[in-house]
């Protein structure tokens, strides 16, 4: 309603043809343009006429002089704009950012729950959350079902990455973000923060989805124990390539995996995949270190490659780490 009585005022500035608009009071641009080209006429022959001219479309472009036309057809398309004019409709669904209030308050609940040690758990949280995607069925996703799925044998250990996320939302109760944002939101904000908070790359994550009523389809997780095949086939399933796939594994440099420092967020992951020290027979704690799926990588000449290029170039897999999060977190989102 604003837009368009701001839309009034301005054609009341540009043409001078309408009394200025008030509200609730809609004005009638075509009569009114042809009443000011008459108004032209009028005064044009003002000498003469005295009666004040009431003219027809039609009579207007036939009688009018060349002049008073041309500022009536102008009147007429700045009218005919106007009457074209449709109200703005409601913002259509789609990712958004958050605005300025909400993404300081936001920023404060995360500092204050997720710090660095439960950096890693809400990571985890946001994988698996929206890792339950399938591009074939068209399910599943970024929605917050992880809430309903922390029985699952897979998500052994989430039911404190979940109570984090609630914490947050308590914390964002008593802020103008009150409201603003689903859980599923929370949860993908969450993982950003958890990379950022522990040296790695500051991800921008739109906001607006949709949370899940219930659980997502069962078996849509990948085993620890598979190879590469089974790997790059399940992220395939979920519309994610090889790239996304090395890059997005990288996470596992947090925690407890044995990657280097469990609280840095660097390319220590890619590093240790060349190195192998799972392989190290003088090492006890050497079976401790990565998952049989880490250690598949390598194997693999494409995923080697990646290997390679991250672990030369740390940079490169913040920037490309970034991007899949990004792909990751909107996995099926349903936004509002
Ligand atoms: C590629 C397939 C993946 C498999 C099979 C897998 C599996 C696992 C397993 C079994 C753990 C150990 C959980 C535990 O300590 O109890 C783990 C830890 C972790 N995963 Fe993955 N993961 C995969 C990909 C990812 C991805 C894509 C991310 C995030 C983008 C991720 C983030 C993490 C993090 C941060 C941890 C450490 C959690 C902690 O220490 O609390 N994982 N993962």
């Amino acid at each position: 309603m604003m837009q368009q009585n701001m839309l009034k005022t301005c054609s009341l500035q540009r043409c001078g043809c309408f009394q200025p608009a008030k509200l609730g009071a809609p004005v009638r641009p075509q009569r009114a343009a042809f009443r000011a080209a008459a108004a032209g006429k009028q005064s044009a022959n003002s000498a003469g006429t005295a009666a004040p001219l009431q003219l027809s479309r039609r009579q207007a472009l036939v009688q009018l002089p060349g002049s008073a036309l041309l500022a009536s057809l102008a009147a007429l398309l700045a009218a005919e704009q106007l009457s074209t004019a449709v109200p703005p409709a409601a913002a259509a669904p789609g990712p958004r950012q958050l605005d300025q209030e909400t993404k300081a308050a936001v920023a404060a609940a995360l500092n204050k729950v997720v710090t660095k040690p439960k950096a890693p758990v809400i990571l985890r949280l946001a994988y698996h959350d929206a890792a339950t995607f399938s591009a074939a069925a068209g399910d599943g996703g970024a929605n917050a079902s992880i809430q309903f799925e922390l029985g699952r044998p897979e998500n052994t250990g989430l039911k404190r990455g979940w109570r984090l996320i609630e914490q947050v939302s308590d914390e964002l109760k008593k802020t103008p973000a009150a409201g603003k944002l689903s859980n599923a939101d929370l949860i993908a904000l969450a993982g950003a923060h958890a990379v950022a908070v522990c040296g790695g790359p500051v991800i921008d994550v739109p906001v607006g989805r949709v949370d899940a009523a219930g659980p997502d389809p069962e078996y849509r997780m990948v085993s620890e124990k598979a190879g590469v095949a089974a790997l790059v086939a399940n992220f395939a399933e979920k519309g994610l390539g090889v790239q996304q796939l090395v890059a997005l594994s990288g996470a596992h440099t947090i925690g407890g995996k044995g990657f280097g420092d469990p609280v840095t967020f660097d390319n220590a992951y890619y590093t240790s995949l060349l190195a192998k020290p799972w392989l190290n027979p003088n090492d006890p704690m050497a079976d401790m270190i990565g998952l049989p799926s880490d250690h598949a990588l390598p194997d693999d000449p494409e995923c080697l490659k990646l290997i390679e290029t991250y672990a030369a170039d740390q940079q490169r897999f913040f920037k490309d780490f970034a991007a899949a999060y990004q792909q990751l977190t909107n996995l099926g989102a349903v936004w509002a």
